[in-house]
């Protein structure tokens, strides 16, 4: 995008001009004014708060703008803070080897290396970290004649790209989630189901499937933490140190004016698991392809982690030490800048509003443009993906992955010139900034350093002929190419070291 169109670009509206034109921001200055300075006047695009909202059936931080938006980050900022992730190393440590074993025992009779569907098993090793560590669950995510992970996951997989094919419905879903009386809310939703439409019917499925799921385990966790037996909780959900139990623990001490009401707590867990599945198995098949592209750089960090855990009597590092391996951790920031899982974000203007540039842009006169008026009611797309792509803030060798570029540095001087960007983590885009940036990044940087160190002390990865097709949607989802019907796969070779 930056290469072609610069740092901002006017997207034309386009069938038959019932859509207004829209502008694409990937500038640095301008992505600050967008998210950090000015946010208040980029909300949450009317499509999306909409959408999400009827996806986790209620007011989560995904679907509320404002100051019920500010509310809920105040309630949920502290869950997500290094004080309480940290403690869940060791249920990601659980799951990391449960993924291990599982992946050992496929692989084990056939010593020159078999060829798997590693996202099969990042996906499961995802959804039960999200679901032990996040809402203090488990679907048996590795036991394959487990009904709840299937049914879950396929309700996981199938809302994002139902929702995407619901595109038209998009601009009246902020009205209809609010439509009054609710019994009528209620009956419309039923008629969802009968609908000539097989899209509109898969999401009716995965929303309430997902829905009730949340609901019976808040319930559940609720009466837990009533009768006092947060322990009951122990073995399959974080030891009751799960964000959710958190959570619900910090609500019933909190103020009257603070409380969150039930439904966003059950709205929240149902975003939590979302947000947070997807993202990073992603990102974490994506470490592993590039690991197989790259062996010179696969060894170097196994002997980096094998070094590390050598170092442990259990095999155990904690987050720190985790966090103090350099190599592991340039490698993480590398990837995470190089493909970045959510690539854009969709905004809306609530007012006219002026937006300096860091990089001006010329008009047809050759005039210099240093800042541009966006009015009322444009829609905003931040490019995460171009601005953590744009050689002229990363430098030349922006499309390479290089590692180097965070080893013995300040963060602040990975970028070619200085430039400093808005974002939450490691002065790139992937985790979004300002109030709205993920407030699961810790929780995300966590599983995927565990994960990574546990697989590359135990396997070695290597590349099969097969292409991947990272196809964009809500996230990047990867494909095989002339197999994209079989649904998202990575395959590739794995051998017990
Ligand atoms: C590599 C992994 C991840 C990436 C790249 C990522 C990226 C993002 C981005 C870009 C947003 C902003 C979306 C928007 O404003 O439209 C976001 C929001 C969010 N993320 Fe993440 N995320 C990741 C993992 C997680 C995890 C593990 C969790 C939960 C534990 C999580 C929970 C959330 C939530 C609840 C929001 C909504 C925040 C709000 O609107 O205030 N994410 N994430």
């Amino acid at each position: 995008m930056t290469e072609k169109f610069g740092h901002v670009a006017r997207l034309r509206g386009g069938i038959f001009g019932l859509q207004k034109d829209a502008l694409y921001i990937a500038d640095p200055l301008a992505l600050n004014s967008v998210l950090v300075r000015d946010q208040d006047n980029f909300t949450e695009s009317t499509e999306f708060s909409g959408l999400f909202g009827v996806i986790h059936h209620g007011s989560s931080l995904a679907s509320v703008t404002g100051p019920d938006h500010k509310k809920q980050r105040r309630i949920l900022n502290p869950i997500f803070t290094a004080k309480f992730v940290s403690k869940l190393a060791p249920v990601f440590y659980g799951v990391s080897h449960q993924l291990r074993d599982k992946l050992a025992d496929d692989v084990r009779s056939h010593p020159d290396g078999r060829t798997v569907d590693i996202l099969d098993y990042l996906t499961r090793a995802a959804l039960e970290m999200i679901s032990q560590g996040g809402i203090g669950h488990t679907f048996h995510s590795f036991d394959e004649q487990s009904r709840e992970f299937e049914e879950f996951h396929h309700a996981l997989q199938t809302v994002l790209p139902t929702a995407g094919r619901l595109f038209f419905v998009l601009p009246f879903l902020e009205s209809w989630r609010k439509l009054k009386p609710i019994w009528l809310r209620h009956l419309l939703a039923g008629a969802v189901g009968y609908l000539p439409w097989p899209s509109a019917r898969q999401f009716k499925w995965a929303i309430d499937t997902m829905h009730v799921r949340c609901r019976v385990l808040f319930y559940q966790k609720r009466a837990m933490l009533e009768g006092g037996r947060v322990s009951d909780t122990k073995g399959s959900t974080g030891i009751g140190k799960d964000l959710v139990t958190v959570l619900m623990s910090a609500n019933a001490d909190a103020g009257d004016g603070d409380k969150m009401p039930d439904g966003d707590i059950i709205a929240n867990m149902s975003s939590i698991v979302l947000g947070g599945q997807e993202t990073t198995s992603g990102a974490l098949s994506r470490l592993l392809c590039l690991m197989v592209q790259d062996v010179d750089l696969q060894a170097r960090l196994r002997a980096e982690v094998t070094g590390a855990y050598a170092t442990t009597a259990d095999n155990y590092l904690s987050y720190k030490e985790l966090n103090s391996l350099p190599v592991l951790d340039a490698v993480c920031r590398e990837a995470l800048r190089l493909y970045s899982p959510v690539t854009f974000v969709w905004r809306e203007t609530k007012e006219d509003c002026v937006v300096p540039l860091q990089f001006p842009l010329r008009d047809t006169s050759g005039a210099e443009i240093r800042e541009v008026l966006v009015t009322k009611g444009t829609s905003v797309y931040i490019g995460l993906a171009a601005a953590n792509r744009s050689a002229a803030i990363w430098g030349e060798d922006v499309n390479e992955l290089r590692p180097e570029r965070w080893l013995g540095k300040n963060i602040a001087d990975a970028t070619s010139n200085g430039v400093k960007m808005p974002g939450i983590f490691s002065n790139i885009m992937t985790f979004l900034g300002g109030g709205r940036a993920c407030p699961g990044m810790k929780f995300a940087l966590l599983e995927i350093k565990i994960v990574l160190s546990v697989l590359l002390a135990e396997f070695e990865f290597q590349a099969v002929p097969e292409e991947i097709d990272w196809r964009q949607g809500i996230t990047v989802v990867p494909y095989v190419k002339g197999k994209e019907r079989q649904g998202p796969s990575v395959p590739m070779t794995v051998k017990i070291m």
